[in-house]
């Protein structure tokens, strides 16, 4: 299998494939609550069509690199944003798409202080825990009509942090 290496996380590098979820992402920042809260505001678009935008948490079981890359998704009607709430790293596997198709994958290893949301249509790997049982808040979409598509790659690819 063709080997991928994962590497740091930074919203110029994520941006083809959505946006990370961090202060420094907001489209604005604004003093809130007499003074007393920073608003960072839109760090990140919640698109969900004719559905209902819902949160949920998904308490994810941790895999231990290398591993295998072996199929990617999407979800054509809503976006999908992923906030850890547990204090440890994560990864992020993504691709652009080929005609319908995921292209290479691309890893990003995750900060615990660092989201990320796919934007309708952006492939991506379901999650991946590092390290231990970690939880995450998921904002995402509920509603009809088929909301996932997923890929199998013919051969595969080797996951590896740097
Ligand atoms: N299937 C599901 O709810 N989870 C995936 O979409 C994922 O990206 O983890
Ligand atoms: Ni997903």
């Amino acid at each position: 299998m063709k080997r991928i290496t994962a590497r740091p996380l930074d919203a110029d590098s994520f941006r083809p494939f959505g946006e990370v979820i961090e202060s420094d992402n907001a489209r604005s920042i604004r003093l809130i609550n007499g003074g007393t809260t920073t608003r960072f505001h839109e760090v990140a678009p919640v698109e969900v069509g004719k559905g209902r935008a819902i949160l949920s948490i998904f308490r994810g079981k941790p895999f231990a690199p290398p591993l295998a890359i072996r199929m990617m998704e999407r979800h054509p009607l809503g976006s999908q944003a992923f906030v850890p709430l547990s204090p440890r790293p994560y990864l992020v596997v993504v691709a652009e798409d080929a005609g319908g198709r995921p292209g290479e994958p691309v890893a990003f290893l995750a900060e615990a202080g660092q989201g990320v949301s796919y934007p309708p249509g952006a492939w991506h790997h379901p999650l991946i825990a590092l390290e231990a049982v970690s939880d995450f808040l998921v904002v995402d979409r509920e509603g009809e009509g088929p909301n996932i598509e997923e890929y199998e790659f013919r051969d595969g690819f080797e996951l590896v942090l740097a």
